[in-house]
């Protein structure tokens, strides 16, 4: 069987990722397999950054690697925290720590200005050399307050009006058909499928 890794640190990513393409003739290992891995994300975009993570890991294991790197664009504040979605409220910043800087900087913002997008570049890179990048987008509102359990990072002030509830309000296999992450895997399958 072929073996991909998914070139991530974050266990949330993971698990989604583990959900979208479990389908996949692909054992899915992971950053956590390959510890002595380090990555310096210091791309100028998501895609470049993606593309950073597959690149070294691809490089490091000979195994095919898939980079995620994801983060939101918040109208009201010219498209940030962008790239620096996870170092938001400082370099170790946690998801609880991002979520009170957001909701700081969105405090006077009225209901109607706080529209925001989820965005996630997937870059795929064979170790032979090629290499495939997609996107995907999610559309939503920074909610006021946190709401919500399940997912990660910045899902319970994410709230999508469609479904009157956040995104940590539904449960995983729904995030997963929906979300910035899950539009990009749906593309990038279409490249693992047949290799
Ligand atoms: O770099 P890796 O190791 O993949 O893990 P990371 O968590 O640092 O990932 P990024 O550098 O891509 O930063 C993404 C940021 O955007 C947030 N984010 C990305 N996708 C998200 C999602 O589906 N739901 C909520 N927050 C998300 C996440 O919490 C981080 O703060
Ligand atoms: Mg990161």
């Amino acid at each position: 069987m072929n073996t991909l890794v998914i070139a991530t640190k974050n266990a949330g990513k993971l698990s989604e990722f583990k959900q979208m393409l479990g389908e996949l003739p692909y054992r899915i290992l992971s950053l956590t397999d390959f510890p002595y891995i380090e990555i310096h994300e210091d791309g100028k975009s998501f895609d470049e950054n993606a593309l950073i993570k597959a690149k070294t890991v691809a490089t490091h294991t000979g195994f095919v690697a898939l980079g995620d790197d994801s983060g939101l664009e918040v109208e009201a504040l010219g498209g940030r925290p962008g790239i620096y979605t996870a170092r938001y409220a400082g370099e170790d910043a946690s998801d609880k720590d991002n979520i009170k800087k957001l909701l700081s900087e969105m405090k006077d913002v009225p209901w109607e200005r706080r529209q925001a997008r989820f965005v996630c570049s997937l870059a795929l890179v064979f170790p032979e050399g090629r290499i495939f990048i997609e996107h995907g987008f999610c559309e939503g509102i920074i909610a006021t307050k946190p709401r919500g359990k399940h997912g990660f990072g910045y899902d319970p002030i994410f709230y999508l009006p469609g479904y009157d509830k956040t995104m940590a309000e539904l449960p995983d296999q729904e995030k997963n058909k929906i979300s910035h992450r899950a539009m990009a895997a749906q593309k990038i399958k279409m490249h693992l499928i047949g290799t």
